[in-house]
């Protein structure tokens, strides 16, 4: 059996960069990955997706830029370039990460299965076949999350297609149903439905993005609807089949009412589930919770000293700068000897639809159930003078501050460059710069940010 110091599984957003610090501490390190290194960011996730997002806005772009005076005799979706594309940049960064751990002389990378054999010792299941036996004191789990596929008739006997597999079509579907009304569901329902496809969306909730306020996940369901997508919320599909013409039917429960729906393609996009199973995480007396994350401290290790878990494994956020964030910390305290803890970090995330949704903070309804003496702005972005300009203007700038602070509590950014909004607003927020500054704060004329003067103009 070799004896490591320090083993990781999965070499994701905290797996890798922290296998690169530990091989440069001197630590000999083995990092073990069944698929691809960079984990689901890089190769199924966050990259590709937002590389096709960009293709999808500029398909919307060139529809539309008769608006702004600009004529052109048409385009058309070239799905193998649109894909190579993608291939080519996910490649480029995986196979860069891929060299940087392969460079170190500390590091081995071991690709394979890796299970628990025992309290601190591993079977990895090479891919190149056979298996390797190995032990270290340190061991981190960074073995992210996978697909949930919902139990419904039929679903396994089509050819459905997950986040993942959908990423290899060199054709535009026909008609896809997306079951799932949340970032994978409408992100890629949105990007298909630029792309050419029909596109039909069942969310079994009374709403879409059931997370957010309901006047901000309105404003999204209405502008994926103005794009044409066909959108049913307390529908569940029942059944699915193949019909003579090899094209799928699918029975929907729309709200108590059945109905039947002939498309060409299905599209699983009803959550993510932990990769805890293959791990046989049993063995080393590692404690779960019932769905099977793993549980850790606000340091990120579990209730075996030695073993920590990171990233979308724990049950935190499922995000990546979440899980590098997870690693940063482990690191900093391990290598640096600093006392960090993921109490109390911020929680920015932004949804890649166009316009995007970037939040940062608590929502009105989480303030209204806190109790706290809130106030609400909301700027309607046909009011802010850039996205005028610019022919951008659906969607809103929503804040929540503290009526009696006037701290900023949280804010939903549904605009053009949502993301960049919010961050501004994170900014402020861990700055601890307090509504009435931002009032009238100088912003240059006319960006997005602008606009904040205008948003909190509405407390007065
Ligand atoms: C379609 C899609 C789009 C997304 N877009 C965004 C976005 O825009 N922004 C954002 O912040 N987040 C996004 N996410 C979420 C983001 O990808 C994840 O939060 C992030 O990748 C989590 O990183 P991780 O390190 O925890 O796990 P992962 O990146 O999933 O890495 C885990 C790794 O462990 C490996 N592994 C698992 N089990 C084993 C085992 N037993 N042995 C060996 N290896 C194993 C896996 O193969 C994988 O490579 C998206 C996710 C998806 C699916
Ligand atoms: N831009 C981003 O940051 C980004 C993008 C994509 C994914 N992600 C991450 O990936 C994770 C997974 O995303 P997701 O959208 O797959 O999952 P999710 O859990 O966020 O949403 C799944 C949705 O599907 C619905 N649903 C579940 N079962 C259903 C059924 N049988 N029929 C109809 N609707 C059903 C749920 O009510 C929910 O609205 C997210 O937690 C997110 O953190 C992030």
């Amino acid at each position: 059996m070799k004896q490591y110091d320090v083993i990781i599984i999965g070499a994701g957003q905290a797996g890798s960069p922290l296998a690169r610090k530990m091989g440069k501490a001197g630590k000999k390190t083995a990092i073990i990955e069944k698929r691809w290194i960079g984990g689901t960011c890089v190769n199924d996730g966050c990259t590709p997706t937002k590389t096709w997002v960009a293709s999808a806005r500029a398909a919307y772009l060139a529809g539309r830029c008769n608006n702004l005076g600009v004529h052109i005799d048409g385009y058309s979706i070239d799905m193998p370039q649109i894909k190579k594309r993608k291939d080519d940049i996910v490649m480029h960064s995986r196979s860069g990460n891929q060299k940087s751990l392969e460079e170190d002389p500390n590091i081995d990378v071991l690709f394979g299965e890796a299970s628990f054999s025992g309290h601190k010792t591993l079977t990895v299941k090479l891919n190149d076949g056979g298996t390797e036996e190995i032990l270290a004191e340190q061991i981190f789990i960074n073995a992210g999350l996978q697909t949930v596929i919902p139990d419904i008739e039929g679903l396994s006997d089509i050819d459905y297609l997950t986040s993942t597999s959908i990423l290899e079509l060199e054709t535009v579907p026909q008609h896809i149903l997306v079951i799932g009304g949340n970032y994978i569901g409408l992100e890629f329902g949105q990007m298909f439905r630029r792309f050419g496809s029909q596109i039909t969306l069942l969310e079994r909730g009374p709403r879409i993005m059931s997370h957010e306020d309901e006047d901000v996940s309105h404003e999204v369901h209405n502008i994926l609807e103005e794009e044409g997508i066909a959108i049913f919320t307390n529908t569940r599909a029942t059944k699915f089949e193949k019909n003579a013409h090899g094209r799928i039917l699918a029975t929907l429960d729309i709200d108590g009412r059945t109905e039947v729906m002939e498309v060409t393609h299905v599209l699983v996009a009803a959550g993510r589930e932990p990769q805890t199973e293959a791990l046989k995480i049993d063995a080393t007396g590692v404690e779960t919770d019932e769905k099977g994350f793993v549980k850790v401290d606000n340091k990120l290790q579990t209730n075996v000293p030695g073993i920590y878990a990171l990233g979308d494994i724990t049950g935190g956020p499922a995000f990546t700068h979440i899980s590098y964030n997870d690693f940063t910390i482990v690191w900093r305290n391990l290598l640096m000897g600093e006392n960090l803890t993921t109490d109390d970090r911020p929680l920015p995330y932004c949804m890649f639809t166009d316009p995007q949704l970037g939040r940062v903070g608590i929502t009105e309804t989480e303030a209204k159930k806190q109790g706290i003496n809130y106030k609400v702005a909301v700027l309607k972005m046909t009011g802010v003078a850039r996205a005028v300009e610019v022919g951008e203007t659906r969607g809103l700038m929503k804040a929540v501050v503290n009526a009696d602070t006037k701290e900023i509590l949280g804010v939903a950014i549904l605009s053009e460059e949502g993301g960049e909004i919010m961050s501004v607003m994170q900014m402020a927020m861990q700055g601890g710069i307090t509504y009435d500054r931002i009032r009238y704060c100088v912003f240059a004329h006319p960006t997005y940010s602008e606009s904040l003067n205008n948003l909190f103009m509405k407390l007065e």
